[in-house]
């Protein structure tokens, strides 16, 4: 009532005036429901208009200041994206995150199957999502000292975690800071970090191929360890190949080479039929003697001077492998007789050639990068082949191959000692069987088998479906025999056999 009355003593100016009538009733309504005069609420959103801009101010002041901190208080190391320095940092950033991480990146998992759900596992496309926790800067103490970690989040929308062969840790380029005038916590930091990343590799073999754009060395598989016992050959052979490899790699045996003025380079081929061990056998030695290995693909490579680049990269202490590169240039050949008798142009082929199977860079790019004037010293190449009267002499000349190694059939001592490894009580996979058993059982199971008849792949084959008893291995294998070399009569294993004979 109080308000009707006020409003109609309203002078007659007012009346006339739909402005200064409306503003009225606003403040009337306003007042009437919260209170607050209407002009105040006019200055409270002025006030609230100016937020923003404080806001802006503020973070440029607060950027400032930071700067002047990180100039003036704060010692740092910055580790390009593509430097394997950067994963040991993330690695140890990620082991040792906050127990509550709330924010992640996900992403499709390429380099794994999905796990647990049988059902998912069973469709080829299926593949495990992987979270990483997401971050672009992290404070924490290490070593009594503070220190914060930036990720460069331009290269982080750069899209490299939509690339599928990178799994996620690194790539990014890093600043390590540390309060104080020394970097020198902050090298003990990165140094920690390294130590860290390669205790967690110390059971592997990482595996190192060429990005996706052929620009740098990425790794793309971590495989187990696996023991030269394992890769069942002539002990012999096997013994001369250790004792050459260790001895090329003591430090004094380098020295004794550049005293001589002779290229620090140690060259091997593998040979012999498919599925001999010749893979296997270059992932043992890595891990023997601790070095990565880095694949290098032949048809893959675009150029000669990107082959030359591939071999300047890599570190001086490494296995380099070239796989069955008898296949390389022997399709070349083939796809330039083709061309030459469809009448194309021959000279093109160097290293433009639409034949897929060709690969672009050339054999004598690759000679010489195995010994040219700017190789990378110290690094151990192993070539492999099923054919190596295919290979160009000077491919396999003594100091690009330094000791040529055969793998061939399965001996009867090999078969024994596969057995043995398949069946040792350790695996407790023949628990009611003590090692004495198990031997007589390897012995009964090597005398069925031929010597050096059967490829060691294919006898894996055949411990694949009886891993569950050896007993049951040992009742299977003379029939197993007799199929297989029944079988022997097929041309393609014939192939085999003319192979292994010439
Ligand atoms: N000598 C061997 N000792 C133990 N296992 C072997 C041996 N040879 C082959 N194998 C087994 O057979 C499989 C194939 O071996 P691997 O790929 O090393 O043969 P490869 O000679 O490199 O074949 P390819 O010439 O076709 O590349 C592996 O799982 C490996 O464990």
């Amino acid at each position: 009532m109080a308000s009707r009355f006020q409003l109609g003593a309203a002078t007659g100016q007012q009346l006339l005036d739909p402005w200064a009538q409306g503003i009225s009733v606003m403040r009337e309504v306003c007042s009437r429901w919260s209170q607050l005069d209407i002009t105040q609420i006019g200055s409270l959103i002025a006030i609230a208009g100016t937020v923003p801009t404080a806001w802006r101010l503020l973070q440029r002041v607060s950027q400032e200041a930071y700067g002047c901190v990180r100039r003036f208080f704060l010692a740092s190391v910055t580790i390009p994206g593509d430097d394997p320095l950067n994963r040991n940092v993330v690695q140890w950033i990620l082991a040792n995150r906050p127990r509550h991480c709330r924010s992640f990146t996900g992403r499709t998992d390429m380099g794994r199957a999905a796990h647990g759900d049988r059902a998912a596992a069973l469709k080829k496309s299926q593949h495990a999502i992987q979270y990483l926790p997401h971050w672009s800067t992290r404070w924490l103490w290490y070593g009594g000292c503070l220190f914060v970690v930036t990720r460069n989040r331009a290269d982080f929308s750069r899209g490299a975690l939509s690339d599928p062969s990178n799994d996620g840790i690194g790539n990014e380029a890093l600043t390590v800071s540390c309060f104080g005038w020394s970097a020198e916590p902050v090298k003990a930091f990165i140094h920690a970090c390294r130590e860290y990343a390669e205790r967690q590799t110390q059971f592997f073999v990482i595996i190192y191929a060429r990005d996706r754009y052929g620009l740098a060395w990425k790794p793309k598989a971590r495989k187990p360890l696996r023991r030269l016992d394992t890769v069942h050959f002539d002990e012999g052979v096997k013994r001369e190949l250790v004792s050459d490899i260790r001895n090329y790699l003591d430090p004094r045996t380098q020295k004794r080479y550049q005293s001589r003025s002779m290229p620090y380079r140690r060259g091997y081929l593998f040979y012999g039929p498919p599925g001999t061990g010749k893979s296997s056998l270059s992932v043992a030695i890595a891990g023997e003697f601790g070095l990565d290995l880095y694949e290098v693909k032949i048809p893959s490579v675009a150029t000669d001077a990107e082959l030359e680049q591939m071999f300047q990269e890599v570190p001086p202490r490494c296995i380099v492998l070239l796989e069955d590169i008898d296949a390389v240039w022997k399709d070349w050949s083939a796809g330039e007789k083709k061309n030459q008798t469809n009448g194309q142009d021959g000279q093109n082929n160097n290293n433009n050639n639409n034949n897929n199977s060709a690969p672009n860079c050339t054999l004598s790019g690759l000679l010489n990068v195995l010994d040219g004037v700017g190789s990378q010293e110290g690094r151990i190449l192993i070539m492999t082949t099923n054919r190596p009267k295919q290979l160009d002499s000077a491919l396999v000349r003594p100091g690009r191959v330094d000791m040529k190694v055969f793998l061939g059939n399965i001996s009867q001592k090999s078969a024994r000692d596969m057995f043995l490894r398949m069946f040792s009580p350790d695996l407790g996979c023949s628990a009611d069987l003590d090692m004495e058993e198990v031997e007589k059982l390897a012995d009964r199971f090597a005398a069925e088998i031929p010597e050096d008849t059967f490829t060691p792949s294919l006898l894996q084959g055949f411990f694949q479906l009886h891993l569950e008893s050896p007993l049951n291995a040992v009742s299977s294998i003379g029939a197993w025999v007799k199929k297989e070399l029944e079988k022997s009569s097929d041309k393609d294993f014939e192939l085999i056999h003319d192979r292994k004979r010439s």
